[in-house]
């Protein structure tokens, strides 16, 4: 049965069996235990494409935390929406913005990729839809990527005349070989599930939302006989290079970001990018 544990940003609220609350639907991000194994599953609620702004990397950035303090026996990463993961960093963070808020910004995404990259509990992503450039990233953080079929994945961010960021690129790197990741990241390849499977930027292949987290639970139950301590050790060491490179250039890392998301080509670049999007959600 499913705990109490539903939490969006600093409020938390109970749940009755497996059913939300009314006001759950409102929160940014959903969080609910199972009693029985103990995972738990974090679903991204911030419609229509989970685009990551600032208060939703906040909640996010919380929810780890929390799972963190109350010793999580693993996570499952999904989403409210019927057809996307997330669709990355909202664009809106980045095109025309006031400078103060875009370093909390970054900041607060440097947070939550330090949180869920070297998280000592264990995490699958269980992607139920498209998962482009910020979206992506977030499920190469987890340990093990369970995709639903018909949607694309990647770090497209040089279609966006974009340079993915280091840590970005490492994490991909981590999930894939170096030349498949070379490939994807210089071409901005948006990857079907088909392909991202071929190439091992997912795991495996759902043919539904409840597929997937089913596969994801079948993973996670994988390390119920290893020692979580010996298991988090070992996951840590192996990412903790990536993690003491961004560590050691946190403040260089927000104002290259700041330096280049202002060039003015990058600004035109963001808004003919937004131009097409709304033309195409117009239509
Ligand atoms: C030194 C380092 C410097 C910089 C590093 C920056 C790194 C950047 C990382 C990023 O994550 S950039 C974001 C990249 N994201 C994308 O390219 C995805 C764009 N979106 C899509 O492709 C599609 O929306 C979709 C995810 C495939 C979903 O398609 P669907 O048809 O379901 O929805 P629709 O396109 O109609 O969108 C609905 C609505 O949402 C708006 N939208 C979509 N994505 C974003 C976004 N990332 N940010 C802000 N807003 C977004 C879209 O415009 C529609 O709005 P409207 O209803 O008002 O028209």
């Amino acid at each position: 049965m499913l705990r109490s544990v539903l939490r969006a940003s600093t409020t938390r609220l109970g749940v009755t069996g497996s059913r939300f609350c009314s006001s759950a639907a409102d929160k940014l991000v959903i969080t609910e235990v199972d009693d029985k194994t103990g995972y738990a599953t974090v679903t991204l609620n911030r419609p229509p494409v989970n685009s990551l702004n600032l208060e939703l990397l906040t909640a996010i950035s919380e929810t780890l935390d929390d799972l963190q303090n109350n010793k999580s026996r693993g996570m499952i990463l999904t989403s409210s929406s019927k057809s996307v993961f997330s669709a990355g960093l909202d664009i809106m963070e980045m095109y025309k913005p006031k400078v103060d808020r875009m370093k909390e910004f970054w900041s607060t995404l440097q947070d939550v990729w330090f949180k869920l990259y070297g998280s000592p509990f264990p995490t699958v992503a269980a992607i139920n839809g498209h998962s482009p450039a910020g979206g992506c990233l977030l499920s190469l953080c987890c340990e093990y990527r369970v995709m639903c079929q018909n949607y694309t994945i990647g770090l497209n961010e040089t279609r966006l005349g974009i340079v993915a960021p280091t840590w970005f690129m490492a994490s991909m790197r981590n999930a894939m070989s170096r030349r498949d990741a070379e490939m994807a990241l210089t071409l901005g390849t948006l990857f079907t599930t088909d392909e991202a499977l071929k190439v091992g930027l997912v795991d495996e292949v759902a043919t539904s939302k409840e597929d997937a987290i089913a596969k994801a639970t079948a993973f996670l139950d994988k390390f119920k006989k290893i020692s979580p301590q010996a298991r988090s050790m070992t996951k840590q060491a192996l990412r903790s290079k990536d993690i003491m490179e961004l560590e050691d250039n946190r403040t260089q890392d927000i104002d290259l970001f700041v330096y280049a998301v202002t060039q003015p080509k990058v600004q035109k670049g963001l808004e003919m990018y937004l131009e097409a999007l709304k033309a195409k959600s117009a239509k």
